[in-house]
């Protein structure tokens, strides 16, 4: 059964609304409808690869959407996500604080989409996100043991527009360094504004959430164009038991490009949202994996089973 191409906007222009728009033209199934920018950006200021496209500070000037990606930063996403919802617009996100914050967030939205029949794929990223998957089938595989995941070396999104928040800072990149045993350390370059105070500055980031529970570091830069590097990658290893057989060894690796990753994700996560999930909210290990394909699923049982 053909569909006319899904239409998605891209909310929020930074990192991963820059590899979204890019991901969205890539997908063989869908158009992209136009960028939601904060403030409606003159156009002649416009980034050139935006040329063509339509930018606006209202989803509603641009027609018909079935997917809003939203690109915001993930505190901002309780706040945006209802907005969208409630206009019967699919969204998706990739919120990455884990743990009680995120199921609040995903309670929050399914109320929202079941009673305006729409559909939130909440921490549609790599971890939370593809990761989880993961883990959720490694338990399936060995339901006794233990799993480490071990991030980067590598640039947090998350935890850098954290950083970058924080006043006084006006550029931020906060690398995730492994330790083992899915113990990280943060090293945090911040670019100060004049007259910025280094020493408030590294005591808001270090007493934040995403930063007090690990040996976070923070160091005063003159660039950070100078450092930014968006590469990042984890290993995981889970070692236990299945069934009673003891001692069964797994491990997933990856190094890559941290946004168009992310975008990646949360385009075949639209795709999920707008052709097969029912109305409310869902993370990624609750959408079965080929919700997220194109194709027949005749097709992709034959070709992937
Ligand atoms: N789960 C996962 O695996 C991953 C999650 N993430 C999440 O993605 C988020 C975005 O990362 P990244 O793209 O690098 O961030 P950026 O800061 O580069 O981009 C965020 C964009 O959102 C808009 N924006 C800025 N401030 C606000 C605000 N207060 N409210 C709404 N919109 C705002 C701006 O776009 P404009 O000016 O156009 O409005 C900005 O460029 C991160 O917070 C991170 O948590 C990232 C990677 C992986
Ligand atoms: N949480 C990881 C990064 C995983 C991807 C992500 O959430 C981000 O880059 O924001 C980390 O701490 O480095």
């Amino acid at each position: 059964m053909s569909h006319s191409p899904l239409r998605l906007a891209v909310v929020g222009y930074g990192n991963i609304g820059r590899s979204a728009v890019e991901a969205v033209q890539a997908a063989p199934d869908m158009a992209l409808a136009g960028v939601v920018r904060r403030a409606a950006t003159a156009p002649q200021s416009l980034p050139a690869e935006l040329a063509n496209i339509p930018v606006v500070a209202d989803v509603v000037q641009l027609g018909r959407v079935d997917v809003a990606l939203l690109c915001g930063p993930t505190r901002s996403i309780p706040e945006t996500a209802p907005l969208y919802l409630r206009q019967g617009i699919h969204t998706v996100d990739s919120f990455d604080i884990h743990g009680q914050k995120l199921w609040d967030l995903r309670q929050q939205l399914d109320a929202i989409g079941k009673q305006h029949n729409s559909v939130a794929v909440v921490s549609s990223g790599w971890d939370p996100g593809s990761d989880s998957v993961l883990r959720a089938l490694l338990l399936a595989l060995a339901p006794s043991g233990i799993t480490y995941t071990n991030f980067g070396p590598g640039m947090s999104m998350g935890h850098s527009v954290c950083a970058k928040s924080k006043p006084g800072v006006v550029d931020a990149l906060s690398m995730t360094i492994p330790t083992g045993t899915g113990v990280h350390r943060r090293m945090v370059y911040v670019e100060l504004a004049p007259g910025a105070d280094f020493a408030a500055v590294e005591q808001a980031i270090k007493t934040d959430d995403y930063f007090s529970n690990d040996d976070t570091r923070v160091f005063a830069v003159p660039s950070i164009a100078a450092l930014k590097d968006v590469g990042h990658g984890v290993s995981m290893q889970r070692k236990g038991v299945s069934g009673v057989t003891h001692n069964q060894l797994f491990e997933f690796r990856m190094t890559v490009n941290n946004p168009a990753l992310t975008a990646q994700i949360m385009v075949s996560c639209a795709r999920a949202a707008a052709l097969r999930l029912r109305p409310g909210a869902y993370t990624m290990p609750e959408i079965a994996p080929m919700d997220l394909l194109p194709g027949e699923r005749e097709h992709l049982v034959k070709t992937l089973v």
